[in-house]
C-alpha cells in the first residue's frame, strides 16, 4: 500500500498545537504522526490522501498557529527499515507481555512472549492503540470464546487473544501488505488456529458470528462498520474498538447504542481510547 508523508513546520511549536494538529488529522485519515525537531510528519493512504480537506482543516485550525508543509510520497521499503531501525524496541507491558521481533534478543521469559516482524503492516504494540487493545485482552478472560481481529494489522491482537485462550480466530485486514506480515507472524508465534482473510466489512456475514470483535481501526471507519460488526456479534458478546480519541467516544457511543449495544468502559492513554461495548 503506498504513503504520503506530510512533514509539517508548526508555528509555534509547541505541545498543544502537534497535538491538536495530529487529532484533527486522524479525522481525515491521517494514521501515523512522528515528532520533528520543528512540527511533527504524518502518514496517510495515497488513495485515502485529499489535499482540499487537508487544506480547509489548516484553514480553519481551532488554534492559534501557522504551518508549512511538505508532501512527498513514501516508498513502502523506505518506511518499513527506517521505522524497524529507529522506533521498535521490545516492548513490555504490565510486566505481563513483552513483544519483540526476531532481530532483538529480550529474554522471552514473560506470561506471553510474542514476536512481531513488523514489515509495512501497523501492530507492535507500540501505538497507544494497540497497546490499549493489549490491556483489554490480558484483562479479560477469552476461554473458548470465538474472536474476530478486525484490521488486524500484524495480527498481534489475535495473537495475543489466542494465547489468552480464544478460539476459533478469524484476523481480517483490507491491506495485503497486513495479511501477508500476518501470516508470517502466525507462524512466528506457531499460532494455528487463526484464519487469516483480506478484505473489509463485506467479508462479514451473518452464518459466522463471534463472541468478541477486536477493531482497532479509525473513528470514520469504525463509525461506518458498527452495524456491520453488530450484525456479527453474538448475544451477549463484546465489542472493543480503539483507533479514536477521547472527544470521539460520545459519537461512537451514539452509532453503538443506535445498534442496541450497551457502554461497558473504556481505557486512555495520551487522549487515545479503547472502549467496550456489550450486546444484551
Ligand atoms: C490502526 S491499525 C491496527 C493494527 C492492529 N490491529 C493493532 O491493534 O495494532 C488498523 C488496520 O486496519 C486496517 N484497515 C483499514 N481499513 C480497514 C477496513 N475498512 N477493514 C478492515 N481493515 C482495515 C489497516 O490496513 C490497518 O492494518
Amino acid at each position: 500500500m503506498d504513503y504520503i508523508e506530510i512533514d509539517f513546520v508548526c508555528r509555534p511549536h509547541d505541545e498543544v498545537v502537534t497535538e491538536v494538529l495530529s487529532a484533527t488529522l486522524g479525522e481525515i485519515g491521517f494514521e501515523s504522526f512522528v515528532d520533528t525537531e520543528l512540527g511533527i510528519k504524518a502518514y496517510i493512504q495515497t488513495q485515502v490522501f485529499d489535499k482540499g480537506a487537508l487544506d480547509s482543516l489548516l484553514s480553519d485550525f481551532p488554534v492559534e498557529a501557522s504551518f508549512d508543509y511538505k508532501i512527498s510520497e513514501v516508498e513502502d521499503r523506505n518506511w518499513n527499515e527506517e521505522w524497524e531501525k529507529n522506533y521498535f524496541q521490545p516492548l513490555v507491558i504490565d510486566d505481563r507481555c513483552i513483544i519483540q521481533s526476531t532481530f532483538h534478543n529480550a529474554p522471552a521469559t514473560y506470561e506471553y512472549n510474542i514476536y512481531i516482524d513488523p514489515k509495512m503492516a501497523f501492530g507492535t504494540g507500540h501505538h497507544q492503540t494497540t497497546e490499549l487493545m493489549i490491556r483489554e485482552i490480558l484483562n479479560e478472560d477469552f476461554s473458548g470464546k470465538s474472536l474476530l481481529d478486525m484490521g488486524c494489522g500484524t495480527a498481534i491482537l489475535a495473537i495475543l487473544a489466542s494465547m489468552r485462550g480464544a478460539d476459533p480466530i478469524e484476523a481480517i485486514d483490507i491491506d495485503e501488505w497486513a495479511y501477508d506480515n500476518a501470516k508470517e507472524n502466525l507462524n512466528l508465534n506457531k499460532v494455528s488456529n487463526i484464519e487469516l482473510k483480506i478484505g473489509g466489512a463485506d467479508l462479514l456475514h451473518a452464518d459466522k458470528t463471534f463472541d468478541v470483535i477486536l477493531a482497532n481501526i479509525n473513528r470514520n471507519i469504525l463509525l461506518n462498520d458498527i452495524n456491520v460488526y453488530v450484525s456479527v456479534l453474538n448475544k451477549g458478546g463484546a465489542l472493543y474498538m480503539s483507533g479514536f480519541y477521547k472527544e470521539d467516544i460520545p459519537v461512537i457511543q451514539a452509532e453503538c447504542e443506535k445498534n442496541g449495544l450497551l457502554f461497558d468502559h473504556f481505557n486512555s492513554k495520551d487522549n487515545w481510547v479503547a472502549v467496550k461495548f456489550l450486546k444484551n
